[in-house]
């Protein structure tokens, strides 16, 4: 019989993530509740690097020292390298959500993905506080616990429910062109606009059909490697809002637009469109959607700011 590739790793990627879960849970009962919220929110807590060490040791004792890669929020952090071999990878975030957990707001989610030869092969989410286990290998469809999930059949934009978050850059450029995004997405309109402060959750709302459609500009490889496979398995498709290309070339409106930039006015008499690239992992750029459709609509609306790779050379200080 074919070896089932992967199933071991898959397997136990679900049960460590199951483990983390309890540890954040526990960290929550112990470090948060205890405390009132206003010392609460003042705590920086040491959950997600205590979590994300018990993750990679747990994954080095099962599968060996230097066999596998790793890629952790906590560990790029400190100035391990973020960059995707073809060795198998696993791309690890131990508390999505991280503001949500010292607020006790209650969506915290253990991400863990697995990649080999730079493919995605299985993704795990473990919305912790909601005790759901979400699921998915390549080609072998998305779960969340037993139940197999399946992304909305919805196709009009005017029924829709998009998510997506504002990050944690208060920088006011970026936070302008944010909400000036989200203002334009809403007024469609759209049926309406969440967002549950962890990526990885918000896929997972993609993929079982709560939300039609995720995005996020800004966004970390860590945050939404396992929710990519869990969405893709649910039927759903990724892409890279990968900038503009131009319809119909207006000379004049070329020339004011490099003079004046991009106007309102200008860009419809430059006719740029915003097209949907290839989905890529790297980019700190993402759209998640259950039909291209849906994706595609949204992607015109969404201002794009600069964000530096995850897998960009580390600047030497
Ligand atoms: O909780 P994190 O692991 O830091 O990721 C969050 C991020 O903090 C928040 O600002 C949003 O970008 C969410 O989409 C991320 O999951
Ligand atoms: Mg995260």
């Amino acid at each position: 019989m074919a070896e089932d590739l992967w199933k071991k790793e898959y397997d136990f990627a679900v049960a460590v993530a199951r483990k983390a879960g309890a540890v954040i849970r526990e960290a929550g009962e112990k470090e948060i509740k205890v405390c009132t919220k206003s010392s609460t929110v003042d705590l920086v807590t040491k959950t997600d690097e205590r979590v994300e060490k018990i993750i990679i040791g747990s994954l080095k004792e099962e599968f060996g020292e230097g066999t596998h890669c790793f890629i952790g929020e906590e560990s790029v952090a400190k100035g391990e390298p973020c960059i995707l071999t073809d060795k198998p990878t696993w791309i690890i975030d131990p508390v999505d959500g991280t503001t949500n957990f010292v607020h006790g707001f209650p969506f915290v989610a253990v991400s863990i993905a697995f990649a080999v030869n730079k493919e995605l092969e299985f993704g795990v989410v473990y919305s912790c506080l909601e005790d759901k286990m979400y699921k998915a290998r390549r080609g072998k469809g998305a779960f969340c616990d037993d139940d197999r999930i399946t992304v909305s059949d919805v196709e009009e934009i005017k029924k829709s429910i998009i998510i997506s978050e504002h990050g944690t850059d208060r920088s006011p450029e970026k936070v302008k062109k944010i909400f000036s995004t989200m203002q334009k997405i809403l007024c469609i309109p759209v049926h309406g606009l969440r967002g549950s402060g962890t990526a990885a959750t918000n896929m997972c709302l993609v993929a079982c059909g709560a939300v039609e459609a995720f995005f996020e500009i800004g966004i970390h490889c860590w945050d939404i490697a396992a929710g990519a496979v869990i969405v893709k398995e649910a039927g759903g498709i990724l892409l890279d809002v990968d900038g503009m290309s131009i319809r119909s070339v207006n000379c004049v409106a070329i020339n004011q637009a490099l003079c004046f930039g991009e106007t309102p006015l200008l860009k419809n008499r430059l006719c740029l469109t915003i097209q949907g690239g290839p989905f890529d992992l790297m980019s700190r750029r993402m759209v998640s959607a259950n039909n291209k459709k849906i994706a595609d609509r949204i992607i015109k609306e969404i201002e794009i700011f600069p964000a530096e790779r995850d897998d960009a050379p580390i600047q030497k200080k």
